[in-house]
């Protein structure tokens, strides 16, 4: 037994289950959360309870995620080497996992953070393993734009940590998030359109075709240039970041256009990949110019 945990291939198993990279970026805008809710320095042990218990829970929502979708995950190119549908884990394996992982996340955050961040990331991790995953995943193409919600929480996460409270500010972070999130998956969902029609998935260009998700992935960047804006507006942060979240915006904007006017799916994939570096784009210049200006 002990052999089998040991076995570095399979700790890379374990490790592929919680979406590794996903929830970098998800932990990421969870920390700048934590240093965005105090005008000096949040306590260090908060940042760093709070930082694993966040990231621990989110790894577990994704393994459920996985678990829950093995079958689907087998019938798509870009997911059919996951561990459950390749056969490296099995279904017990990744229960077991993500019901310690995620145990110990929330313990985490209940013993040494408080009981609002405890709460609000359990709310995200059924908001994203079940609500998103089981119910609106296979039943509407708006999947992505309402469960965007759970994917919103992580600066929220984060504030609660440090102060106990969910003001407008860090409301306003769950926007620039919940706003982005349909550009972000809708650009990937557009060169892997095969993929998710073979998976019988909704998705946007699956059920509304190519040319209206790109219309609608245009509306979603115009509606984010304006919502980015909103912590300068709000006082939140200064011209550094007013610059930088107009530069970042406007780029995003662009691309939409022109995947509108000329599509090719590397335009399509090159802009899934703008979004990612966008968001942490958008909340270093958040924490820069929160310490700087
Ligand atoms: C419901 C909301 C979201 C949906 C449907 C979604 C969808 C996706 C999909 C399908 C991928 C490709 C994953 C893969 O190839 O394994 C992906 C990648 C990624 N997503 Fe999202 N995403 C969402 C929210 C978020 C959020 C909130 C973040 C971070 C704050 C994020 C960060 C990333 C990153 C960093 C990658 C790249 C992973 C890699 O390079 O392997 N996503 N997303
Ligand atoms: C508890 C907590 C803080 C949770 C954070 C929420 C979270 C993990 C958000 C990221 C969402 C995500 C990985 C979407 C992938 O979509 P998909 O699952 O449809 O992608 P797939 O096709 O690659 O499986």
């Amino acid at each position: 037994m002990s052999a089998v945990v040991l076995d570095k291939g399979v700790v890379s198993q374990f490790v592929a289950l919680t979406k590794p990279r996903v929830v970098s970026l998800v932990v990421f805008c969870a920390v700048i959360g934590m240093f965005l809710a105090t005008p000096g320095l949040p306590a260090p042990d908060v940042v760093f309870f709070a930082t694993i218990g966040i990231g621990l829970t989110a790894g577990s929502a994704a393994a459920v995620n996985c678990l829950i979708e093995q079958r689907i995950d087998a019938v798509m190119m870009r997911t059919r080497r996951r561990p459950l549908p390749s056969g490296a884990l099995t279904s017990m394996q990744t229960v077991t996992f993500a019901f310690i992982v995620g145990g110990v996340g929330l313990f985490l955050l209940h013993r040494f953070v408080n009981p609002l961040t405890m709460w609000l990331t359990f709310a995200t991790f059924v908001g994203y393993a079940l609500i998103y995953t089981v119910w609106l995943k296979p039943a509407t193409p708006q999947n992505i734009v309402i469960g965007g919600a759970s994917g919103a929480m992580p600066p929220v996460l984060g504030w609660a940590a440090v102060t106990g409270q969910v003001p407008v500010e860090a409301m306003l972070l769950f926007l620039i998030i919940f706003v982005w999130t349909p550009p972000h998956f809708w650009s990937l969902a557009l060169y892997r359109t095969q993929d998710y029609a073979r998976a019988g998935l909704p998705m946007l260009p699956v059920t509304h075709g190519a040319e209206y998700t790109r219309k609608m992935i245009l509306r979603y960047t115009i509606g984010l240039f304006v919502v980015s804006l909103l912590p300068y507006a709000f006082g939140m942060s200064g011209p550094l970041y007013l610059l930088s979240a107009a530069g970042l915006s406007g780029v995003f904007v662009l691309r939409a256009v022109r995947m509108l006017r000329h599509y090719s799916d590397a335009l399509a994939r090159s802009t899934f990949k703008y979004s990612i570096w966008y968001l942490a784009a958008l909340f270093s210049a958040l924490l820069v110019d929160h310490y700087l200006t």
